[in-house]
């Protein structure tokens, strides 16, 4: 580096790519050096409370940032340490003079964000912030909205209308001119520099290696844009048969999944990207004759609407200091089948083949499909066992590859009855028994994660405890020995939890300032429910 030469720093988070990468075209100025970096200070990206699945998924997408770096003559420069101290000598070694970063809209980020911009601003240092992670600046939409978010997800849509389309992803950076600079070899003890990318064991982590996968999940930019080619393909031949949302339409539980959510979270893939492909490919397909609405990408709505949900309100993620949530009185943990309830639901020892196999392909793998994360959030709260969606949303958010904080704990206060409810009037809680052989009626997904039950006659395996003793010896798995008892039994305890339900409701009428979905549509869109749903849904009495 030329002593006279000033710096300008990429601050990687999420947004863990080159293309469509606002904060990158800004940390690329032809008059200063540029420096991308990492930063392991115990939360960014998620890596507070991160499972080894998350963790190696995380790495794999830093190193996949480093390798490209590195074809264009730089590197990735990972840190441990404290942003501010980091950046502290960074402003001083390197006469850091712009630091660019995308924006982590989340009210968690918040502290760690205003730290670094007071910093900036003392020192001199421009901070810019862009917005990608999102298709909306969520702080424009509250504004839109008269200063508080839309309540619900139709007054969400409404809101957005009225700001116009997400802007499109920006071009690709031209790394010709751009100019690398290295670090000083002097760097003070606090602050930490890999020499590369760490590897799991550097933070005393190990890949889960147990089980058969249906998948393994590589992170990363180049995989999220191969995965994406995939997705495409998939979408296409919906558009030409006449529908949308392929995913949600015929969830397959058995078969490769085409997911890119864990993409999106680390932002290995740009959702502006990913929604204006889907909208190009719709209007070419019918050739503009219809109108592309935003329900061919729906379910980026739903993440839009849940991260905007959460902007103004750090306590977003737990029951009681939430202002939208319902205070529900869970099990409490002293209760003595509190830790025994939620251990067999997180290990998948409930007895119910279905939620097991759910619970142990999280485990194993970090992701589920949207319909059994539905089931075995259903069963944890109010279908079946009563715990509190704050102790799901823990585990969740270990052990998922897209674990994402807004988005999780919307989706737990929206299945446990706890916000984004009607009046606690959705009768439906999903019967584990029922649900399962619908979606997978020949046993394949739970003779996969649950390999005891692998030679029950497909009549058992979703309740295998109907099987007759002698016939249980023959096929190696004695319920009670082999494979657990049922927890409960699903149609008492979820009768039960109904007059629970029913009666915090009656006592609530009056005063719940509660966001409700806008209609019984919206539930079964929500749900991914087909038309007629009643034979895997219960309705209680
Ligand atoms: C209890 C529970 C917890 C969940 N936790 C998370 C989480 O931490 N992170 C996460 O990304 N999704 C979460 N979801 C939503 C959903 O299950 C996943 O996004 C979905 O399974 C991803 O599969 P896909 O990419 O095939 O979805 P697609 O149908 O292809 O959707 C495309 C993208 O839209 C977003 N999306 C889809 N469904 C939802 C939804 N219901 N709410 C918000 N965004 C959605 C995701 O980013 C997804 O990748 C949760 C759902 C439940 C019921």
């Amino acid at each position: 580096m030329s002593d006279e030469m000033s710096s300008s720093v990429l601050w990687f988070r999420h947004g863990l790519r080159f293309h469509d990468n606002p904060a990158l075209h800004a940390a690329i100025k032809k008059e200063d050096n540029f420096y991308p970096i990492f930063i392991f200070d115990g939360e960014s990206a998620g890596t507070k409370v991160i499972g080894s699945n998350r963790m190696r998924f995380l790495l794999e997408s830093l190193k996949d940032l480093d390798t490209q770096l590195q074809n264009v003559g730089q590197r990735l420069f990972v840190f441990k340490g404290s942003p501010v101290k980091i950046f502290d000598w960074m402003a001083k070694s390197i006469k850091m003079k712009t630091l660019c970063f995308e924006q982590d809209c989340e009210p968690i980020w918040a502290e760690r964000d205003n730290a670094v911009k007071n910093f900036c601003d003392g020192a001199g240092v421009k901070c810019v912030e862009k917005v990608s992670h999102t298709l909306w600046n969520p702080k424009e939409v509250i504004e839109a909205n008269g200063g508080v978010p839309p309540l619900t997800y139709q007054m969400f849509l409404y809101t957005v209308s009225t700001i116009g389309n997400p802007p499109r992803p920006e071009a690709d950076v031209d790394w010709s001119k751009v100019k690398f600079g290295k670090l000083p070899e002097d760097i003070p003890d606090d602050i930490f520099l890999y020499a590369g990318v760490p590897t799991l064991e550097d933070f005393n982590m190990h890949a889960y290696d147990g089980g058969e996968r249906m998948v393994r999940w590589v992170g990363g930019e180049t995989n999220a844009i191969a995965n994406l080619r995939n997705r495409i393909l998939v979408e296409e031949e919906a558009f030409r048969c006449g529908f949308y949302l392929p995913n949600q339409a015929n969830p397959d539980l058995v078969a490769p999944p085409t997911s890119q959510s864990a993409a999106l979270r680390f932002g290995c893939l740009s959702v502006r990207r990913f929604y204006w492909t889907l909208h190009d490919l719709f209007n070419e397909i019918h050739e503009g004759k219809l109108t592309s609405n935003q329900n061919i990408t729906g379910q980026l709505i739903w993440r839009e609407y849940f991260y905007t949900m959460s902007v103004d309100n750090i306590h977003y993620g737990e029951m009681t200091r939430n202002p939208i949530c319902l205070d529900i009185p869970w099990m409490p943990k002293t209760n003595k089948l509190h830790n025994e309830f939620l251990q067999r639901w997180k290990e998948g020892m409930t007895g119910y083949p279905f939620i097991d196999a759910a619970m142990r392909q999280l485990l194993q793998e970090g992701w589920i499909h949207h319909v059994a994360r539905n089931a075995v959030a259903s069963f944890l709260t109010r279908g079946d066992l009563w715990l509190s969606w704050e102790a799901g949303l823990r585990h969740f958010m270990e052990h998922l590859l897209d674990a994402d904080w807004s988005v999780c704990a919307g989706n737990w206060m929206w299945v446990s009855s706890s916000a984004f409810e009607q009046l606690l009037d959705c009768s439906h809680c999903v019967c584990p028994v029922n649900y399962g052989r619908r979606l997978d009626p020949w046993g394949v997904y739970v003779k996969r994660y649950v390999p005891e039950l692998r030679n029950f006659p497909v009549q058992f395996i979703y309740e295998p405890w109907k099987l007759p003793l002698e016939d249980q010896e023959k096929y190696n798995c004695v319920i009670g020995r082999d494979y657990p008892e049922r927890i409960v039994e699903h149609k008492v305890a979820s009768q039960i939890n109904r007059k629970k339900m029913e009666h915090i409701r009656d006592s609530l009428m009056s005063k719940v300032p509660h966001c409700c979905p806008s209609s019984a549509e919206e539930v079964r869109q929500f749900m991914w429910l087909p038309e007629n749903c009643s034979d895997h849904v219960c309705v209680p009495n």
